[in-house]
């Protein structure tokens, strides 16, 4: 029986999936699914894991400093994978790479020179890339036999029109690679193979995923493929994020510079991780906490995230020329009623109409029965991408090798 195990390393996280392959045609199983939360010196880290059926198997608190870094997140991730499958072989282990640069449009096998060409973006992605490449290292050394594979975010949107694509700048730049890749990827990914399986003619139409997570986007699919995201050069671009700033006039950058005299790295730490729903509300990054809050700071910082997001929304339907269907997805896209309706309110006029009460109730079909597009929540699954593609990969070599 073949394994796969997948890995998503963000700047404080781990989620892990151990899936069991049924062939090379059928959707892989995950038998396991978890994350450990809160990584780093100083914090008390937290892992929780579930079966498929939905019970528990850990939910637990580490010590202080017991979980300081990835390296030691993964180890522990193992320690517990083996506790629990103690024969289980694995023949793979996919990672998510947020940044695959211009040239990778599909999963790619971690060979020692990919590694050090995905190096390379880390300074356009250092709350992520670091941290994947970390996790992509430190499995090398433990799985030594496995085929190792990275899943990138940007390799959905790469074959977006030039228009969205480039820069207002000169053009030497665009050939150096500095181009709107577009994240989350694996999200849209699976938003778009779902909505296949589960409405073909919705799928062949115009639509518009909101990824609303900690980090969070939009994208723009015509027939399942992206033509558009809010997402540019970096994982910084358009939305507003939990630490990060979205959308900004590069003067703040020039005067962050010249008139602060700020660092470049000082730059970096304000606007990936003080920034955002975190800067705005000098509270917290975390939706949950703002919705509870009540402050006016609190507020602002909720009233921003949407307009942004109703911003963003208007654009998408212009370069789309129309939508039929709004998806919601991420974290606080699955589970806050309350963005979402800030979201859809007075969005009659392109045609959303959305259902007070399916909306409260977190059902698949948001919108009422009158309205002309279709608003649906699907829980995104960027792990099942990974292990499909893992599983893809180790069919091709086995029929290489035959
Ligand atoms: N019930 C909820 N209401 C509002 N926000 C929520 C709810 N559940 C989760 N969230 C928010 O989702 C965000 C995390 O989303 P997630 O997609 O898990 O992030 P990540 O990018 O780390 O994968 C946090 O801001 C969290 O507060
Ligand atoms: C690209 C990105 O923002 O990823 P995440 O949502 O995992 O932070
Ligand atoms: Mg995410």
């Amino acid at each position: 029986m073949s394994h796969v195990l997948t890995l998503n390393a963000g700047s404080s996280s781990l989620k892990f999936g151990f899936f069991r392959l049924n062939g090379t045609v059928e959707d892989p199983d995950p038998r396991i699914v978890g994350s450990i939360e809160r990584i780093g010196a100083g914090e008390r880290a937290h892992i929780k894991a579930k079966r498929q059926d939905g019970f528990v198997l850990i939910d637990q608190e580490f010590g202080r400093n017991h979980v300081p870094d990835h390296d030691t997140a993964l180890a522990r991730a193992v320690e517990f994978l083996k506790e629990q499958r103690p024969q289980a072989k694995l023949d793979a282990v996919g990672h998510r790479v947020v940044h695959g640069g211009p040239d990778y449009d599909e999963p790619v096998e971690l060979t020692q020179t990919v590694m050090d060409r995905l190096a390379q973006f880390e300074p356009l992605a250092p709350l992520h890339q670091p941290h994947n490449l970390a996790g992509a290292r430190a499995a090398l050394k433990l799985f030594p036999e496995a085929v190792q594979l990275a899943c990138f975010d940007t390799a959905f949107h790469r074959n977006h029109p030039w228009v969205n694509d480039t820069f207002a700048i000169p053009r030497k730049y665009y050939d150096q690679g500095v181009r709107r890749y577009g994240f989350h990827g694996l999200s849209y990914q699976y938003i778009s193979e779902t909505l296949h399986q589960i409405a073909p003619h919705l799928h062949m139409g115009r639509t518009v995923v909101a990824h609303l997570g900690n980090g969070a986007s939009m994208c723009g699919l015509m027939g399942g493929r992206s033509v558009a995201s809010t997402m540019g050069f970096s994982a910084l671009d358009g939305l507003p994020m939990g630490t990060r700033c979205g959308q900004l006039d590069p003067g703040v950058l020039l005067y962050m510079l010249m008139n602060e005299g700020m660092t470049p790295a000082e730059i970096e730490d304000e606007l990936y991780r003080k920034s955002g729903l975190l800067g705005l509300s000098g509270l917290s990054n975390d939706m949950r906490t703002l919705e509870a809050a009540g402050t006016e700071e609190a507020r602002q910082a909720i009233d921003y995230f949407v307009f942004r997001i109703r911003r963003e929304l208007g654009g998408l339907v212009a370069a789309l020329g129309g939508i039929s269907t709004m998806v919601f997805c991420g974290g606080i896209g699955e589970n806050s009623a309350l963005i979402r309706e800030k979201v859809c309110a007075g969005m009659g006029w392109i045609g959303m109409e959305l259902d007070e009460t399916r909306n409260m109730r977190n059902e698949r079909i948001i919108s009422t029965d009158f309205s002309r597009v279709r608003i649906l929540i699907i829980p995104t699954d960027e792990e099942i991408v990974i292990a499909r593609a893992a599983r893809d990969m180790l069919a091709r070599r086995a029929e290489a090798a035959a």
